[in-house]
């Protein structure tokens, strides 16, 4: 494949952040040396176990390069994202004598690029780091924007930071050995990205739900980038969530209180689903969304495979917990809803009869 075929997509450079790329196509591993650049002599794989060939092959390829390379193997999905993980990679980096010109690459999943920038960011207070995202999920979210960050037992990605990596490459090759639950659970994200920001991917998606399940769908470089442009365009304009990018929580409000209620053993994309049908009920009983955009949620959702409900009797719980979401102010809950398609906005301290009515609609 040729350079041509990259796709190159621009992140940040107006908003007092250095710009820098996401890659995506085919064979593009071999571009890891160049965005390492000649400052670096230390670099560290982070990778998860179910990556470990790939991690060892990036490293054997850093090394050949001449770069004192070591691979950190961490724990697959939300097992990586702890305080303890983090103090393991950090004992790494000492012992590896990192410094502030050396370099951490997150080649993984969400959950590793997540615990891999939040390495970054806090190893001598910030070093460069690479994504190098192999699920759907984490191409088309995760790994673009600066979030970093690690669960606590009180919440979801409590502790972080916001530091942007260096470059982003998607390589699709790596799709190909996912399983179908992760795959489908990353279409979560594409899926919100449409209601959001680009109804193009909705229409791409009802057009032939089957193939979007799988990586050799026709339409599967073309969801992605649409995506990525999503959130490139969104955290260029906000790195820090001062506004703006609070529509990228669409659907999360609930998604992450679920994940803590299931100690982290839902997929992040299978709760976001369940957290957008309960948004957009949400928007539609406080009279913002209309009904045709709110049952299309369920549709398309349904459609690839995803879950559109949770125990009704957990909602005390869940209530609870979303009173520490970020976008809370005080003791006001705040909620990304729908004024109609890709028209997000904020919808602050809902009634809390309108709240259950809302939950009553996606309790099973
Ligand atoms: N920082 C952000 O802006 C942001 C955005 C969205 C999601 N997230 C976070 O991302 C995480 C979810 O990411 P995810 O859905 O990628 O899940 P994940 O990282 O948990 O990965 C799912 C599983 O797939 C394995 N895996 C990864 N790549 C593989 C491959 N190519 N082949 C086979 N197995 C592979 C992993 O080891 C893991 O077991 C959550 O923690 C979520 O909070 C962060
Ligand atoms: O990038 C963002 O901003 C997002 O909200 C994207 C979300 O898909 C992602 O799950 C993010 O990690 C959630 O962040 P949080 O600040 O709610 O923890
Ligand atoms: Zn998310």
């Amino acid at each position: 494949m040729t350079d041509q075929s990259v796709t190159r997509i621009q992140v940040g450079g107006s908003a007092g952040h250095d710009p820098y790329e996401v890659l995506v196509g085919r064979q593009l591993l071999g571009e890891l040396p160049t965005l390492v650049g000649p400052r670096a002599r230390r670099v560290a794989v982070i990778h998860p176990e179910a990556l470990a060939d790939t991690g060892e092959a990036l490293r054997q390829d850093l090394a050949d390069q001449g770069y004192e390379a070591i691979a950190v193997q961490v724990p697959n999905a939300e097992e990586a994202k702890t305080a303890e993980v983090a103090a393991y990679c950090w004992k790494a980096l000492g012992q590896t004598g990192f410094t502030r010109t050396d370099v951490i690459v997150g080649v993984g999943g969400g959950a590793t690029t997540d615990l891999a920038g939040f390495v970054a960011a806090t190893w001598l207070r910030g070093v460069r780091w690479i994504a190098v995202p192999t699920t759907v999920l984490a191409m088309v979210d995760a790994a673009v924007g600066g979030k970093t960050g690690i669960n606590t037992a009180e919440g979801k990605n409590l502790v972080g930071a916001f530091h942007p990596p260096a470059g982003v490459i998607c390589d699709l090759a790596a799709l190909d050995s996912l399983g179908v639950h992760d795959y489908v659970s990353g279409l979560a994200e594409i899926i919100k990205a449409g209601f959001i920001a680009d109804p193009v991917i909705l229409d791409l998606v009802e057009a032939d739900p089957g193939a979007a399940r799988t990586p050799a769908g026709p339409h599967t470089a073309e969801l992605i980038e649409r995506s990525i442009r999503v959130k490139a365009e969104v955290v260029s304009g906000d790195l820090k969530e001062a506004g703006l990018r609070e529509i990228l929580n669409y659907g999360h409000t609930l998604a992450h209180a679920i994940e803590k209620n299931e100690r982290y053993k839902w997929r992040h994309g299978a709760a976001v689903s369940v957290g957008m049908v309960f948004a957009a009920e949400l928007g539609r009983l406080a009279g913002r969304l209309d009904d045709e955009t709110a049952d299309r949620h369920r549709a398309v959702l349904e459609s690839v495979g995803l879950p559109l409900t949770y125990r009704g009797d957990q909602w005390p719980k869940l209530l609870q917990t979303m009173k520490v979401d970020k976008k809370s102010r005080g003791d006001l809950l705040r909620f990304i809803v729908l004024d109609g398609l890709a028209k997000p906005t904020v919808l602050e301290g809902p009634d809390p009869a309108v709240l259950l009515a809302a939950y009553g609609e996606v309790s099973a």
